[in-house]
C-alpha cells in the first residue's frame, strides 16, 4: 500500500509586522494511484505542503506517512518522490539522456542500465532522439517533458508536482496535461499537484482539495465539488457568476426585490444563506416566454434589462438587472442577436442546477 498519509501538520511562518502565516492540516489521505490537485490562491500554503511531504521543510508538528511507514525522518533524496517544479532545473552542463538518468546513477545502477531506460524514458514522453542535446538546446515545453522523464525513471513512489506548466503556452500546457495524465494513469502514480489554475485541476484530479489560508476547505472529486461547493468562496473560486446572499423559505430565495423559485429546497424556512445561479444555467427565453412558451414553467421566469453585454470569444456575456439584483449570463453569439443595453429579456433556468449554500 502506497497511499500517503498525513496526520496532524503544522508549520508556521511567523514575521513582526503581523503577518503571519499558519499551515495546519490534521489529516490528508492520498490514496494509492490517485492524483489529488492541492487548488488555491497565491499564497494559501500548497508549496508550503509540498515542501513538507517533500521533506524540503521540517513542520513544526505532524507526520507523513507512506502507506504504514512514517518518512518524516528520512531524507528527500530517500522518500521515493519524483519531482517536477515550475522550472525544468536541468543541470546545464549534462546532456538530456545524462538529466534523466541522474538519479539512477545516484541509486549506483550500471551505466547500461541506465541509459537504456533513459532512453525508453524519453520515448514515453515524446522526445526521441534527442537524448544528446543540452537543455539550452530545447525549448521550454521540452525542458518540461525532460524534467517528467527525470522524475519518471526512478520509479517514484509518489510523484509531486508544483505548478508544472503554469510557465508555457497554452497550447502546449494542454498537451502536456495530456501526456502527464496518461503516464499517471498508466504507471498508477499516486500523485500530488499543487496549482491555482482551476482548469487544470478540473481536467487532471481524480480529487482536489481546496485551500485556503493554509488549510484545506473542501476536499471532493471534481464534479461534486463543482455541483456541491460548501462556502461562497469555493463557488466563486470555481467561477460561479452569481452567487447572491438572501433568504430561502418556502422554496422562494429572496434579497432585497429579487425573488426566485426554488422549487424541491421547501425545507428550509427562512434561512439565510447564498444561492449560486451558474451562468451557464441561465438561458434566454427565445420570445416572450408568457405567450409562445407557456410549456416553460412560469414560476422559472425571470425579467429584466440588459446593464452590460459584451462579446468574447464566441459568446456574449451579458449582465441583467432584475429587480434589485444583477445576473450574469454568457451564451453562443449564434443563438440570439447581441442583447442591446436596455433590452428587456426574459431568462429562465433549470432549478436542479441551483446550489443554496446555508449561513450556519
Ligand atoms: N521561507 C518562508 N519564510 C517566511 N514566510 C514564508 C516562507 N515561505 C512561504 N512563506 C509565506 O507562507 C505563505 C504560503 O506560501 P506558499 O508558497 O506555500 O503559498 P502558495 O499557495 O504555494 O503560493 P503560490 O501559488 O504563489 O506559489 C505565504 O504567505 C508566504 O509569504
Amino acid at each position: 500500500m502506497n497511499h500517503l498519509y498525513l496526520k496532524g501538520i503544522e508549520k508556521g511562518y511567523y514575521h513582526s509586522d503581523s503577518d503571519s502565516f499558519e499551515l495546519n492540516i490534521p489529516q490528508l489521505t492520498i490514496q494509492e494511484g490517485e492524483l489529488f490537485a492541492l487548488l488555491g490562491p497565491s499564497g494559501c500554503g500548497k508549496t508550503t505542503l509540498l515542501k513538507v511531504v517533500a521533506g524540503l521543510l521540517e513542520p513544526d508538528r505532524g507526520e507523513v506517512l507512506l502507506g504504514d511507514q512514517t518518512i518524516s525522518k528520512i531524507p528527500t533524496e530517500k522518500r521515493g518522490l519524483g519531482m517536477v517544479f515550475q522550472q525544468a532545473l536541468l543541470f546545464p552542463h549534462m546532456t538530456v539522456e545524462a538529466n534523466v538518468a541522474f538519479g539512477l546513477k545516484m541509486k549506483g545502477i550500471s551505466k547500461g542500465v541506465r541509459l537504456e531506460k533513459a532512453k525508453s524514458m524519453l520515448k514515453a514522453v515524446g522526445l526521441s532522439g534527442f537524448g544528446d542535446r543540452f537543455p539550452a538546446e530545447l525549448s521550454g515545453g521540452q525542458q518540461q517533458r525532460v524534467s517528467l522523464a527525470r522524475a519518471l525513471v526512478t520509479c517514484p513512489q509518489v510523484l509531486l508536482l508544483d505548478e508544472p506548466f503554469s510557465s508555457l503556452d497554452p497550447e502546449l500546457r494542454e498537451e502536456m496535461r495530456d501526456l502527464l495524465k496518461g503516464l499517471q494513469q498508466d504507471y498508477k502514480l499516486t500523485t500530488l499537484l499543487v496549482t491555482h489554475d482551476v482548469n487544470e485541476a478540473f481536467v487532471l484530479a481524480d480529487k482536489i482539495g481546496i485551500m485556503k489560508q493554509g488549510r484545506i476547505m473542501q476536499i471532493d472529486q471534481p464534479q461534486i465539488l463543482y455541483e456541491n461547493p460548501n462556502s461562497p468562496e469555493i463557488a466563486l473560486f470555481l467561477g460561479a457568476r452569481n452567487v447572491i446572499y438572501g433568504q430561502l423559505s418556502q422554496g422562494v430565495f429572496r434579497t432585497g426585490s429579487f425573488k426566485l423559485a426554488v422549487p424541491g429546497k421547501e425545507e428550509f424556512y427562512q434561512q439565510s444563506g447564498w444561492i449560486v445561479l451558474r451562468s451557464e444555467n441561465l438561458k434566454l427565453c427565445p420570445v416572450p416566454a408568457s405567450t409562445e412558451f407557456s410549456q416553460i414553467n412560469r414560476d422559472l421566469i425571470l425579467r429584466g434589462s440588459v446593464v452590460k453585454s459584451v462579446f468574447s470569444q464566441g459568446s456574449y456575456h451579458v449582465t441583467v438587472q432584475i429587480e434589485s439584483q444583477s445576473v450574469n449570463l454568457s451564451f453562443p453569439a449564434d443563438q440570439s442577436s447581441k442583447p442591446g443595453l436596455g433590452e428587456a429579456l426574459e431568462l429562465t433556468y433549470d432549478p436542479q442546477s441551483l446550489v443554496f449554500i446555508p449561513e450556519y
